[in-house]
């Protein structure tokens, strides 16, 4: 029996984890969940899978979450902050932690866990954005095993030989990751039309049911940034090794070149408990609940490059993820910061690339050594970023 504990259980990745683990009563048990502001969602899902902790990020719900609690006979311990988030994924009784914390909130909790040498099934792709060079050293240094979640990295692993070395992917004769995306609900719209795009339109994703975050991040291919240098910090590679695929169809979730000619693609339907049944069974395998894929039916599957005057977010990631850890953790807080902006309507969809751009032009490179610097690093750039929202709206 595995033990595990979920953070972020109320988001769109902490619902179908719980969905995976209660398929299997027999090998998984829920430590403890925790949320922020959908406090009855979250006591619901304590009651159902009858966890010993619920911890809410958000302190000011405290209160509310004991009454609803107390309503719902909830047996399990409602506690309150980011102290209690940490000890949930680090405590000795858990061997999973599932870290779906959305953005720059799940850095501490997540390294927590790293920390605690737990496996880690790492959604929360901010973290490894913002501190690359020190979650990967926090891992080694505690053999945490961190397994990928996102569905892309999720199927780079996949297709990666066993006995491949970090950082060394030449060694093992690979010659190109080809990271695939789909180009989100905006892929073929007018450009002229930009500036008109609503909230409830970039959150629409053809394909993949998401929180509203992650789902303007594939609507601008800032998804797809961020995931290309997720990429280089989980399989040790450089800027140079990764391509990105345009395949709307989003069947296959990446696929790995080799230098004899061979490619090798993980393929399956767009549904997140594939990756996350993956990382909770790895090395075995056991149901997700996912359909399989009909080839029957699937219509298209087409291929193309991504246009930069479309998708301008993705480029400046990849330059970002050139240029150094500094420019990757002042991006990510850039965009957390327009792309919130967005979602309160204070700018337009177009503006987020504006936020992003300007952000790491008024802000300088900088050397991060520390948890401490990557913290002040992020803080600046959200500073400056709204300084910037501020000008422009
Ligand atoms: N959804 C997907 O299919 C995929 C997601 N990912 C990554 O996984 C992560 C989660 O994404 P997703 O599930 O879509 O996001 P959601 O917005 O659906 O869920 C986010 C979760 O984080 C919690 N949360 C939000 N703010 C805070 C905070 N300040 N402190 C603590 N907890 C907080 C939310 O709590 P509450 O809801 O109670 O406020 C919720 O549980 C992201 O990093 C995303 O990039 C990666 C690949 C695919
Ligand atoms: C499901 C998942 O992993 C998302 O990150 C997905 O990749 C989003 O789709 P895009 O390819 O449109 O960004
Ligand atoms: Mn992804």
């Amino acid at each position: 029996m595995q033990t595990v504990t979920v953070l972020g259980a109320t988001g769109s990745i902490g619902c179908n984890t719980l969905d995976v683990i209660a398929r299997h009563p027999d090998k998984y048990r829920v430590f403890a969940i925790t949320g922020n502001s959908q406090i009855e969602k979250l006591l619901q899902q304590a009651k159902a899978c009858a966890c010993r902790y619920v911890v809410i990020a958000d302190e000011s719900r405290f209160q509310h979450a004991k009454h609803i609690a107390e309503e719902l006979n909830i047996q399990a311990e409602i506690l309150c902050g980011e102290r209690y988030m940490n000890d949930v994924a680090s405590a000795p009784e858990v061997d999973i932690v599932m870290a779906a914390i959305v953005g720059a909130a799940g850095l501490n909790p997540t390294l927590a866990a790293v920390n605690a040498g737990k496996r880690v099934l790492l959604a929360n792709k901010e973290s490894l954005v913002m501190s690359g060079a020190l979650f990967i050293q926090a891992a080694n240094e505690s053999n945490a095993e961190i397994l990928p979640i996102d569905s892309e990295h999720n199927a780079i692993f996949q297709c990666l030989p066993s006995h491949a070395e970090y950082g060394d992917l030449q060694g093992v004769g690979i010659s190109q990751i080809l990271l695939t995306g789909s180009g989100g609900p905006f892929r073929d719209r007018p450009l002229e039309t930009f500036s008109t795009i609503s909230p409830d339109e970039a959150c629409a994703h053809p394909n993949w049911s998401m929180g509203r975050k992650i789902s303007v991040d594939s609507a601008t291919m800032m998804n797809k940034g961020l995931e290309f240098i997720e990429a280089c910090w989980l399989f040790g590679a450089k800027a140079e090794d990764i391509t990105v695929v345009l395949h709307p169809q989003s069947t296959i979730h990446s696929m790995v070149q080799y230098v004899d000619g061979s490619v090798i693609a993980q393929m399956g339907n767009p549904d997140m408990r594939t990756p996350i049944a993956h990382g909770l069974a790895y090395p075995e395998r056991i149901d997700a609940g996912v359909a399989a894929l009909d080839f029957s039916r699937l219509a298209d599957f087409t291929f193309s490059t991504p246009c930069e005057t479309r998708f301008p977010n993705l480029y400046l990631a990849i330059e970002a993820c050139q240029a150094g850890q500094s420019r990757t953790t002042q991006l990510n807080a850039a965009n957390e910061i327009a792309v919130e902006a967005f979602l309160n309507e204070r700018i337009r969809f177009d503006q987020i690339e504006t936020i992003n751009k300007e952000t790491l032009q008024r802000l300088e490179p900088t050397e991060i050594c520390s948890l401490q610097q990557v913290l002040e690093e992020d803080r600046n750039a959200r500073d400056m970023a709204e300084k910037i929202v501020r000008e422009i709206s």
